[in-house]
């Protein structure tokens, strides 16, 4: 047959299936009545179940389905052979009518629909694991639309049986969404999972599942997805409100916003180490502003001197974690008292009745609550002795009551912060740690300030003292997390029954190594072998194949191993590397800049600068140039897409249609800053044009060896 007319058909009849499904949809909101108000449970629990699936059609009645697989299962079934049957996969799963049935639209999440991800090509059966087993079968079609406002806009065939042609047509459709411009907003990518992605979204809940994954391997959002999986998997289990997403900055959290909506997913607590710590310890101390330790490592030129007295990785190091330990036990040591309580002539209670309680009737609680408890027992004995002995006369009540009050003051009662400013007063002062840090850190703390290195400590200590006063975490998510140190996640785990945890990063990319890790082991030590499992994720489908390749040359540059990103197969402009004069250099920058927003290609650009006072100065430039430009700085809550001017510090994490790093000259990036100008060129999605002030950073050379791959 004409593969014209072949195709027509199939257009008419998605359409038409499109067509029934969103009528079936209508209706099926439209039986749904208003909300109940009334006070009966069973009532009350029937109306929550409405508004979740009313919730379900709404998401559907925008987009139904991305995707149809046609299946045969595998054996014959009561009516014989078992058919080849079209299963339409959506964000949402939708039964057929209210009555419930075969599903109109299964839910990604749903087993069935792991096929959808896992199976890709050929003509070996293909299987997943359904409640009742290993189910396989064979496939028959993959298909994949694009449905905008009811209307199907596009379709493309993935995989038809008998028809397979290797693997371009597959790539068609990522090719499309990976081509498409990118807002101020993460997106989701339900349609387009690759099976790498999928295997991680839909690894084992339990345990610490870690992922090293290159720039634009789409860690972030993988961990989104694997959260609206988790949920829907284990709906018994776990609950959003005990899942937490732990990101650098609010920034990046605004960034991420949208995705679990878009999943229909809420209630997921999103949070910065640091606030969080912040909060668990009641307010107990206030964080130094963090634009202060940005200014000091990258405002200025560091050396491998500063690297070397940079106290940030030994205070969040499992060494340091030991003298806490220790300080933890001394107090332990001083909870019961040496001395007998005397409240009265002749009642006695001996410290090793005390100690025997404090021994025996607390088992493993926090040891503040143990010597609260201990307190409290204190009071009990003594009111009992005082009734038993019938001990009337005020003057010997007052004086024991004062007796009591001075033996309860020698119960220890310390903050988290008074043990920790502790360790570094006095004659006593942690061994190892330079005076002038010790100084500092106490007189932080003096002042009831903490800075970002101290907050683990703090919080280990915290937990040891008082345990967690909040329902543990059912899982918790960290995204950036080699700038975690070991103390860090240690603190997290902590908040767990079981260990089940998504811990996604990029060593490559690890531009705050002054405190972050330098190897994954330092985390992944911390569980045993079987609790903890490795994904690496190598392609990168954020930039082009040019840009992606030109990046490489710089990852060639870095220190230790190194694993170049591999490409998508979507090519692009070639990257652009420029010389420009100081006089020339910002008008050369805004005259990229506006010929960039004038052809309205790109619907975010950013400028990428070294340094804030840099990125004040484009910006300050831009503004009186007449652009429309944005300025992102340290504290910012959000950034609102458009023409930006960043920092490249602050650009880790987000991405740009279009990315102009406005100066690559050794001035800007020495051989030591290869982290941080990767950071940089891997935000850009089509367009990547750097100018260079001055002699090239020796980081570009290679790069600027390949005349293929530039852009004269
Ligand atoms: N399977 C996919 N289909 C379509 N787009 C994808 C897919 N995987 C990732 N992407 C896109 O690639 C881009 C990078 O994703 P993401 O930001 O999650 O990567 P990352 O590994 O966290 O990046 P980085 O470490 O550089 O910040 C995003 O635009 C995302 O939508």
């Amino acid at each position: 047959m004409d593969s014209k007319v072949a195709s027509t058909s199939v257009q008419q009849d998605e359409e038409l299936h499109l067509k029934s499904a969103l009528e079936s949809i209508n209706n099926q909101l439209q039986e749904i009545g208003p909300r109940y108000t009334g006070d009966d449970f069973t009532e009350q629990m029937l109306d929550l179940q409405r508004e979740e699936r009313k919730r379900r059609l709404e998401i559907a009645r925008r987009e139904p389905y991305f995707g149809r697989m046609d299946f045969r299962e595998c054996g014959i079934g009561s009516a014989g052979e078992h058919p080849v049957v079209p299963l339409y996969i959506g964000k949402a799963g939708v039964a057929r009518d209210k009555a419930g049935g075969d599903p109109l639209v299964i839910d990604w999440r749903a087993p069935v629909a792991s096929m959808f991800y896992s199976f890709t090509g050929g003509t070996e059966p293909a299987s997943y694991v359904s409640p009742d087993g290993e189910i396989s079968g064979d496939m028959h079609l993959k298909r994949n639309f694009v449905i905008r406002q009811g209307e199907l806009i596009r379709y493309v065939d993935s995989y038809v049986r008998g028809q397979e042609e290797g693997e371009s047509v597959r790539d068609e459709f990522l090719l499309y969404r990976l081509g498409e411009n990118k807002d101020n907003k993460l997106r989701d990518i339900v349609s387009t999972i690759q099976s790498e992605q999928d295997r991680i979204i839909r690894g084992d809940k339990n345990g610490a599942l870690f992922i090293q994954g290159v720039a634009g391997s789409g860690k972030t959002t993988v961990a989104l997805h694997r959260l609206a999986f988790l949920l829907y998997q284990y709906a018994e289990r776990i609950k959003a409100e005990r899942m937490i997403i732990f990101a650098p900055s609010r920034m990046f959290l605004d960034y991420i916003s949208g995705v679990l909506p878009e999943l229909g997913v809420g209630d997921i607590g999103q949070t910065t180490y640091h606030e969080w710590a912040i909060q668990l310890l009641e307010h107990d101390v206030k964080l130094t502003d963090p634009s202060e330790s940005l200014a000091y490592w990258f405002e200025q030129k560091r050396g491998a001197e500063d690297w070397l007295q940079a106290t940030g990785r030994w205070k969040g190091s499992l060494t340091f974690k030991g003298k806490l330990d220790e300080a933890i036990g001394k107090l332990e040591q001083y909870v019961v008292p040496e001395t007998p309580f005397f409240p009265v002539d002749g009642m006695e209670l001996p410290p090793s009745q005390i100690q025997q309680w404090y021994e025996n009737d607390y088992g493993d609680e926090p040891l503040m609550v143990k010597r609260d408890r201990l307190e409290g027992r204190i009071r009990r004995w003594f009111q009992s002795e005082l009734k038993y002995r019938r001990v009337q006369d005020k003057k010997v009540l007052a004086k024991a009551k004062t007796r009591l009050n001075a033996y309860l003051k020698k119960l220890p009662s310390y903050s988290a912060k008074q043990l920790y400013l502790s360790l570094f007063r006095g004659k006593e002062a942690l061994k190892g740690v330079p005076q002038a840090v010790a100084k500092e850190t106490a007189a932080r703390l003096r002042d009831g300030y903490a800075a970002a290195e101290d907050m683990a400590a703090l919080v280990y200590i915290h937990l040891r003292l008082y345990g967690l006063k909040t329902p543990p975490l059912d899982h918790i998510v960290i995204d950036e997390a080699q700038d975690y140190s070991p103390l860090q996640l240690e603190t997290l785990r902590m908040c767990q029954r079981t260990t089940s945890m998504t811990i996604l990063g990029d060593l490559q990319q690890g531009i705050h190594g002054h405190s972050g890790i330098h190897s994954w082991k330092e985390l992944t030590g911390l569980f045993p072998d079987d609790a903890a499992s490795f994904f690496e994720l190598n392609q990168s489908y954020r930039s082009t194949m040019e840009i992606i390749g030109f990046a490489n040359y710089i990852l060639g540059e870095m220190e230790g191993e190194v694993k170049p990103a591999v490409p998508v197969f979507r090519s692009g402009d070639p990257v652009e590397l420029k010389p420009v004069s100081e006089a020339e250099w910002l008008g050369e920058l805004a005259a990229t800049a506006s010929r960039w927003q004038e052809r309205r290609d790109y619907d975010t650009i950013a400028v990428i600068g070294r340094t804030a006072a840099e990125c004040d100065a484009i910006h300050r430039y831009f503004v009186q140039a007449g652009l429309s430009a944005s300025l992102v700085e340290s504290k910012q809550p959000s950034y609102g897409g458009g023409l930006t001017v960043v920092p490249v510090y602050l650009s880790k994490g987000l991405e740009f249609d279009a990315v102009l790093i406005a100066d690559a000259g050794d001035g800007a990036y020495s051989q030591q800053n290869a982290k941080l100008l990767y950071v940089g060129c891997t935000r850009a999605l089509h367009k990547l044009k750097l100018l260079y002030r001055g002699e090239l950073s020796p980081l570009l050379r290679e790069a600027d060896r390949d005349e293929a791959a530039l852009q004269e």
